[in-house]
């Protein structure tokens, strides 16, 4: 059993209830997972409270940053165990979740204790109308109980990317992991009690959005902040929650993220770009490429080169060496996904690869697989190439100028992130600026500094996150001014 973590302790929820957690790879059955009821929800969010109000509110900052890098060391350890748990709820290849989600998972806790050991506020001196000198400084404090709410796509790497900084600023955290992916988050409260952070600071509660954990959390007059990622619809369904509560919000939604080709881009770079940002954790990473934008004059070699990369992916278990593709998340996940596949076609696309589900051995049968696919002869307006897919997908459509395709890339109420691929420098320079995305990658994508700002404007989210951007949503700033 997969039981909840608060206060410290790991306990069923009160409710006796359980859900199953399912491995998307063959449909088997990991374990069962206990669900939360309000009153454990309530519980983790009093244990939360508590410990702001006990030890974790009295460390002094260096001795909190001290304890997050025990974390991360503590997780880099453990990182056999982190694998092994992610790769069973998610069914991503291992060679995937030991080089990015798990390693991730620690750099996160280390980059946010830097952030606040470095990090500066602001004084200014004056004179108050009477001539008197006065000096305002600012100081930051935590916001208090955040409730994280987390996808099921990244599982730690997304969760400790919102716990990181949270901690790092003196807050206490609730999380709700998603209901397919409850095993690191449930395994990271082991690692919080043995590096010695205070029972309170990190809990974790199972369950679902409406009408269960996910829900009693985001309405809970005891919780100050949330931070959530996840689709653009429970983003709204959210806000909505926290509306009475006033509560502030952080949210990293979804995307429908171009990739724009010139006709100079060094071939090899981009089709390796793009058979990682279209193909990689099967299309299951909002960051992912799902339009791709290619100038006319190499759009026949962008696209076969593409389709023959799609065609050398793997299906497999996660622990194969061979494995270079792994299920989507769940069979209602892939039911999507395959709907979306027959939207293609109706609307007129021709997969030139994929289209359908691989053929896959017996015993992995009743796993969540569809084939990696490449269409072409997609319209720009159509729903194919303006909903977000979350699958191993891509539409691709040529284009002749500069302008077309930046008119086309911008073209969609989100505005996540986006690759351009060209030897022009200053095209590069240029196109970047004119894109409304929080991220643009050149020649390049998924290569991550956590300093910098991160996040999506539109239908994408609020806010940005990484690096000292963090500490905007995850203290309260107040100033104090004193006249002499
Ligand atoms: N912008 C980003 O950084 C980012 C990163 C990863 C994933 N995503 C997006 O997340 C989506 C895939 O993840 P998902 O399917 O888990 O998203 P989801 O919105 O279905 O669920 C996310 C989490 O929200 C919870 N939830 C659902 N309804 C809720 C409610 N009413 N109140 C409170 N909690 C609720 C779920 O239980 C889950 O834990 C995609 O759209 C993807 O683009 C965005
Ligand atoms: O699926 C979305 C991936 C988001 C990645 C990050 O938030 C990150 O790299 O910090």
């Amino acid at each position: 059993m997969i039981l909840n973590f608060i206060n410290g302790q790991y306990r069923q929820g009160r409710g006796g209830r359980s859900f199953s957690d399912m491995n998307p790879v063959d449909g088997s059955l990991i374990a069962q997972v206990s669900e939360a009821t309000r009153e454990d929800v309530d519980d983790a969010v009093n244990a939360a409270r508590d410990a702001l109000a006990g030890p974790w509110g009295a460390l002094k900052l260096s001795q909190r940053c001290d304890l997050l890098y025990a974390v991360a060391a503590e997780i880099d350890r453990r990182a056999e165990d982190f694998v092994a748990a992610e790769v069973a709820d998610t069914g991503k290849p291992r060679s995937l979740a030991s080089h990015l989600d798990i390693p991730r998972g620690a750099a996160n806790f280390r980059v946010f204790a830097d952030a606040v050991r470095n990090v500066a506020t602001e004084t200014f001196t004056s004179h108050a109308p009477d001539g008197e000198p006065t000096l305002n400084y600012a100081l930051r404090r935590p916001k208090g109980v955040v409730a994280v709410i987390c996808p099921w796509n990244l599982p730690l790497l997304l969760m400790t990317w919102k716990v990181g900084p949270a901690l790092a600023c003196g807050n206490t955290v609730v999380v709700k992991p998603s209901e397919e992916t409850p095993a690191t988050a449930a395994l990271l409260g082991e690692v919080m009690n043995s590096v010695g952070i205070p029972k309170g600071v990190y809990n974790v509660v199972h369950g679902f959005g409406p009408e269960s954990a996910g829900e009693f959390l985001t309405t809970h007059p005891g919780v100050d902040a949330i931070t959530f990622t996840g689709e653009t619809r429970t983003g709204a369904a959210i806000i909505r929650a926290s509306a009475a509560g006033i509560k502030p919000v952080s949210m990293e939604l979804g995307g429908k993220n171009p990739a724009v080709v010139f006709d100079d881009a060094d071939l090899d770079a981009t089709i390796a770009g793009l058979t990682r940002s279209v193909f990689e954790n099967s299309g299951q990473v909002c960051l992912g490429t799902e339009r791709v934008y290619v100038q006319r004059r190499i759009f026949d070699a962008v696209v076969q080169r593409l389709a023959s990369a799609a065609a050398r992916l793997r299906p497999g278990r996660p622990e194969d060496p061979a494995t270079t593709l792994g299920p989507l998340i769940s069979a209602e996940h892939q039911r999507k996904v395959l709907d979306y596949f027959a939207l293609a076609k109706a609307e007129g696309a021709t997969a030139v690869c994929g289209g359908g589900v691989p053929d896959v051995s017996h015993e992995l049968k009743a796993g969540a697989w569809v084939e990696p696919t490449v269409w072409t002869g997609v319209a720009h307006e159509s729903r194919v190439a303006r909903e977000e897919i979350f699958g191993p997908c891509c539409a691709v459509i040529p284009f002749e100028t500069e302008a077309e395709a930046l008119r086309m890339a911008n073209d969609t109420p989100y505005g996540l992130a986006a690759s351009v691929y060209t030897s022009d420098v200053a095209r590069a320079h240029r196109f970047a600026g004119a894109l409304r995305v929080g991220v643009v990658w050149v020649n390049s994508w998924f290569v991550r500094d956590l300093r910098t700002p991160f996040g999506g404007s539109g239908a994408s989210g609020i806010g940005r996150e990484g690096g000292v951007h963090s500490l905007e949503f995850y203290t309260e700033l107040s100033n104090v001014c004193i006249k002499f």
